[in-house]
């Protein structure tokens, strides 16, 4: 058994990496465990294959919609082959870039391959070796959940890992589930040129937001030629490889070649053995943890998707942050007391940070709500991208933003505006006062919050 070392962790994910290699500068002996690729599911079947996938549709769609800056295209071709391998490409490069982070903290970083099972506290088996160390941090991420509807066990289906790779565009994809995955992959999917529905329960897409974001985006998916079959649930899946279709309850059929399970995430910590160490799960298998990541287990953490909370890349790399600091004893922040916005890659985006309405009136938080329309931004016009609507939750005792959504073209990097001025602890009147350059997207958020009686102009 190696026990000559001084931290474990487990899972090359947006956490484990980097504080694998601080740690290990910082003079700790460390062993990395990874059992399948290295970068997790960001680098690997996450963020970067969607969002470099989510680049080549919107070029499709941009060369398509030409015609209405003057400018003819021609018919437009979709060569999904050569997409994917650039999207293979900026994935390899990624991993091979974690590859040499972690190399380059050898000696006192030891990657080790294979699946670790805890066996005892603290210890852990990978591939018949024994591993153990008085601080063992779990970052085994999350894996698509596939939701109980009776037909999926026999017929064939996609979940996002799966889609990502195609190499054949499908005749027709039903979505199952319009959250974050189901939304990117069904707006990617229909400007590579298939067919797409949508099928959600709720009765709007992404159904934690507010009801005006949803409605802008659907407005968007639907004249798209996305299918939005809402508020109805699947009952049951029927067919085979080429023809499937979802009954609904109500006795609507949707039918398509191909089917996307997008219907949330769950744990990697079914077969981590954490009986055998002592490591509480909640019921759904998420490892408990405390505001300092610590679990029911002395000695170890758990941080990322695995640890419940935010599935962000954001939000676990964040998390490597306060625990490393935790561990060399000088953190002050904890996973509690964080700000942290959420972007939505579709087109347009979706950014938001902060409380919603529904959160605000639900917790009876008080708030003055101003919103603008995209199509009132002169950029949005002048650039052709006039969908959306900025919305921005203010507080009428000292005028701070307590929460905004961006959804329009830049929707994910402006809500970084207002998160940066609700980090300072700054009032809104701070957008009011400043002086943005013309004509930017930024405008919108000033004109936005001008459009409160409180910020408005006066004769
Ligand atoms: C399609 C898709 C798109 C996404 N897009 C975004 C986005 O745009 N922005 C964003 O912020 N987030 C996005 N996410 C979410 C983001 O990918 C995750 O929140 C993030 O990767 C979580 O990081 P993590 O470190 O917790 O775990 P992961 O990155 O999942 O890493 C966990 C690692 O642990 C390994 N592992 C698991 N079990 C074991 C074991 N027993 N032994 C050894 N190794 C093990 C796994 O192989 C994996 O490499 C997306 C997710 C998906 C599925
Ligand atoms: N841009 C990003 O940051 C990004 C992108 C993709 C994924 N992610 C992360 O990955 C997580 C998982 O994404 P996701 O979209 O799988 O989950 P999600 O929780 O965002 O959405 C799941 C959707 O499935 C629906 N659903 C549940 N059961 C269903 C059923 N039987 N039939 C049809 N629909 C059903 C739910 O109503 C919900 O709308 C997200 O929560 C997010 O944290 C982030």
């Amino acid at each position: 058994m190696a026990t000559d070392l001084d931290v474990l962790v487990l899972g090359s994910g947006q956490a484990g990496v980097p504080l694998a290699a601080r740690l290990a500068a910082a003079g700790r002996r460390v062993a990395l465990v990874e059992r399948g690729d290295l970068g997790g599911t960001c680098v690997n079947a996450g963020c970067t294959p969607t969002k470099t996938l989510i680049a080549s549709a919107r070029a499709a769609h941009v060369a398509r919609t030409a015609g209405r800056l003057g400018i003819r295209a021609g018919e437009v071709q979709v060569d999904l082959g050569a997409a994917m391998d650039r999207k293979d490409a900026v994935v390899a490069r990624w991993r091979e870039g974690v590859r040499q982070r972690l190399e380059a903290a050898a000696p006192r970083l030891r990657l080790v391959h294979g699946p670790a099972r805890f066996v005892a506290p603290r210890e852990v088996e990978v591939a018949g070796e024994r591993l153990a160390a008085p601080v063992v941090i779990v970052n085994v991420g999350a894996r698509p959940a596939v939701a109980p509807v009776p037909g999926l066990d026999r017929v064939p289906f996609l979940t996002s890992t799966g889609a990502l790779a195609l190499r054949a565009l499908p005749a027709h994809l039903v979505v199952l589930g319009g959250g974050y995955v189901g939304c990117e992959l069904a707006q990617l999917f229909r400007r590579f040129g298939a067919g797409v529905t949508v099928i959600d329960p709720s009765p709007h897409l992404l159904a934690r937001e507010d009801e005006a974001v949803s409605a802008a985006l659907e407005e968007v998916f639907r004249r798209e030629g996305i299918r939005l079959a809402l508020g109805a649930a699947a009952e049951a899946v029927e067919g085979g490889a080429g023809a499937v279709r979802v009954r609904l309850a109500g006795g609507a059929v949707e039918e398509g070649s191909h089917l996307l399970v997008a219907t949330g995430r769950r744990p990697n910590t079914d077969d981590l053995g954490c009986d055998a160490a002592g490591v509480a799960l909640d019921r759904r298998g998420f490892v408990e943890v405390d505001a300092r990541y610590c679990t029911s287990a002395e000695g170890v953490y758990a941080v990322g998707d695995a640890a419940g909370g935010p599935q962000f890349t954001h939000s676990a790399w964040d998390d490597h942050r306060i625990l490393f600091d935790l561990l060399l004893g000088r953190g002050r922040r904890t996973r509690d007391d964080r700000l942290v916005p959420h972007v939505v890659f579709t087109d347009p985006q979706v950014g938001v940070v902060g409380l919603t309405e529904r959160e605000a009136r639900a917790r009876g938080v008080p708030f003055e709500l101003a919103t603008l329309p995209y199509s009132a931004v002169a950029r949005a016009v002048e650039v052709d991208e006039p969908d959306g609507v900025v919305r921005v939750l203010v507080d009428p005792r000292d005028e701070r933003i307590l929460g905004a959504a961006v959804v329009g073209a830049e929707g994910g990097e402006l809500v970084h505006v207002l998160a940066a001025l609700m980090q300072a602890g700054a009032s809104a009147r701070a957008l009011v006062d400043m002086e943005m350059a013309h004509p930017t997207f930024c405008e919108g958020l000033q004109s936005a919050v001008m459009t409160l009686e409180r910020f408005a102009l006066r004769p």
